[in-house]
């Protein structure tokens, strides 16, 4: 579908690019000539993904490890990252989630969210655009946000929350990092599984049919996703900027998707809350 180069010459970092989503828009990134830094939390998951990375398609690959609910360390991430070479491209993609009902949340567990999903990829955004600033470098920040953004979600409210408050991030950098070469981008994926998100969304019993139910009767493909990112992050998109692509299927016209969530009985919850202390 693209050319063979047309991210060559860009060096990106995905944080949370180990797994999931962030590890299949790298390999395509990587396919189409870029070159990749990924961070996370679990150095030998990302040093796997990257020697994969490297094996299968021979690019420049590297791993660092990098909590981003700490400021300190993505500093510190980003002070090794420039000093080889500055990146062109930051993908905000680390996230965390986890469903429940919002009165039993304790303050500790909104924090568990929104600590990575919000105060993280703000970290990640302040300390890639201020380098590109001071260097007077052109710069593109993508941020994969939810279908949240748009309807709200009943039973992830941290989540939606996180996502909606960097959507508004992405519109307002575009305006103030624009003149400056910054452009801001995002993406509002709607179903597409990997282990992570069915790890935290789709507990045992839980909807089976919630794919068949989209507008396409199907799920999103990860080179689906990947071919959009790589388009935004490109040169060909050079002129978007301050947008969400939706990327759904038409889901968020049909439903919000938790909708299955508001018929749980409370003795379903209470299963749900029992399993989580088991394990
Ligand atoms: C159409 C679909 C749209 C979907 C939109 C978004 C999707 C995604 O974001 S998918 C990405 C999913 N991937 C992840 O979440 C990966 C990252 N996850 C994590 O880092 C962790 O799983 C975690 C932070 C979410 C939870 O980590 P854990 O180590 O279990 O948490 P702590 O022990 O630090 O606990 C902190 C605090 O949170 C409470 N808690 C944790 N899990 C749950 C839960 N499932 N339900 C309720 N509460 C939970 C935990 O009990 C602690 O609170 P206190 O007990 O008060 O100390
Ligand atoms: N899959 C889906 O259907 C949808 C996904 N999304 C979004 O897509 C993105 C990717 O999700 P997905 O691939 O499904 O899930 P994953 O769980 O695979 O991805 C989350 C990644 O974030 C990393 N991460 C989490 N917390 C931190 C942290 N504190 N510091 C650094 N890295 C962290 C994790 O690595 P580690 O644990 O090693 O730190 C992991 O690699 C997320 O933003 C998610 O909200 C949005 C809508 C739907």
């Amino acid at each position: 579908m693209f050319e063979k180069g047309l991210l060559a010459g860009k060096r990106i970092l995905i944080t949370g690019g180990g797994s999931g989503l962030g590890a299949a828009m790298g390999r395509r990134f990587v396919e189409l000539g870029a070159e990749l830094v990924i961070c996370g939390r679990r150095l030998e998951l990302l040093e796997d993904t990257a020697e994969k990375l490297r094996s299968d398609l021979g690019g420049k690959v590297s791993a660092v490890q990098c909590d981003i609910r700490d400021g300190a360390d993505v500093d510190a991430m980003m002070d090794a990252i420039w000093r080889e070479a500055p990146i062109d491209v930051l993908i905000n993609n680390a996230a965390a989630t986890f469903i429940a009902q919002t009165e039993h949340l304790s303050f500790r567990a909104a924090d568990a969210i929104l600590a990575p999903t919000l105060h993280g990829t703000m970290y990640c955004t302040l300390a890639a655009g201020s380098r590109w600033i001071e260097a007077r470098r052109k710069g593109v920040v993508l941020s994969i946000l939810s279908t949240s953004t748009i309807t709200g979600r009943a039973f992830t409210v941290p989540s939606a929350m996180a996502k909606s408050a960097v959507l508004a991030m992405t519109k307002s950098l575009a305006v103030e990092w624009g003149p400056k070469g910054i452009r801001t981008v995002a993406i509002a994926p709607g179903a597409f599984p990997t282990a992570g998100a069915s790890g935290q969304l789709r507990p045992e019993g839980r909807d089976e049919n919630w794919a068949s139910r989209n507008p396409l009767g199907r799920p999103g493909e990860h080179r689906e996703l990947a071919d959009l990112a790589s388009f935004l992050i490109s040169d060909s998109a050079g002129y978007i900027n301050g947008e969400m692509v939706v990327q759904d299927g038409g889901a968020h016209l049909r439903s919000s998707g938790a909708e299955d969530l508001l018929q749980w009985t409370d003795a379903q919850w209470e299963k749900q809350r029992a399993a989580r202390a088991r394990s």
